[in-house]
């Protein structure tokens, strides 16, 4: 599966970004994967153009993985999403992928289950790792609560990175 949305600037994904995140859903896929460089400059965003994976939820404990692709541009700031299995897949099992959000900064406690952040990071994701990970937009957002219900749920959608979790 690919994830396929409008291609928009970082300007334009901040100025949507700020409104989808005041209604605590978003369809923007941030294309931060040019390892040669800090910062990015395209966004996908699935809101009112795609496929299925329109609809794929986190998880923190997700059976698809994703990879960045070139194919016929190769841009580095404009790869192709795609969406691989990492695991068997039962039929009817809904498919989840981990968002990989990390919140650089808390400046508000609202309440139990909302927190506001003034900086967010997208981990690349690439291999799954932790590293790489780079600060993005400057950004006021809602980190939503997650209801992924796996064993090892991080709690929310946008996480804290390890330095500030103690
Ligand atoms: C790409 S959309 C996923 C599809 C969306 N749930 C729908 O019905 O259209 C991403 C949004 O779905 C919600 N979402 C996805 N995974 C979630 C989770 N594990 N817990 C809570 N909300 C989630 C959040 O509002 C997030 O901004």
């Amino acid at each position: 599966m690919e994830y396929i949305g409008e291609i928009i600037t970082i300007e334009e994904a901040d100025h949507r970004g700020a409104i989808y995140d005041a209604g605590g859903i978003t369809y923007l896929f941030d294309l931060d994967y040019n390892e040669e460089v800090d910062g990015y400059k395209y966004a996908l965003d699935a809101t009112h153009s795609g496929n299925v994976s329109h609809f794929v939820n986190h998880s923190c404990d997700p059976n698809l993985d994703t990879r960045v692709v070139w194919v016929n541009n190769l841009d580095p700031f404009m790869p192709h999403i795609a969406l691989f299995a990492i695991k068997h897949i039962k039929m009817n099992e809904e498919l989840t992928f981990d968002y990989k959000i990390n919140v650089q900064r808390i400046t508000a406690s609202a309440n139990g289950s909302q927190i506001s952040c003034s900086e967010r990071s997208f981990d690349s994701g690439f291999d799954g790792s932790t590293t790489g990970a780079k600060e993005t937009r400057e950004a006021k957002t809602l980190a939503v609560t997650c209801r992924c219900g796996a064993h090892n749920c991080r709690q929310f959608l946008y996480s804290l990175p390890p330095s500030q979790t103690s």
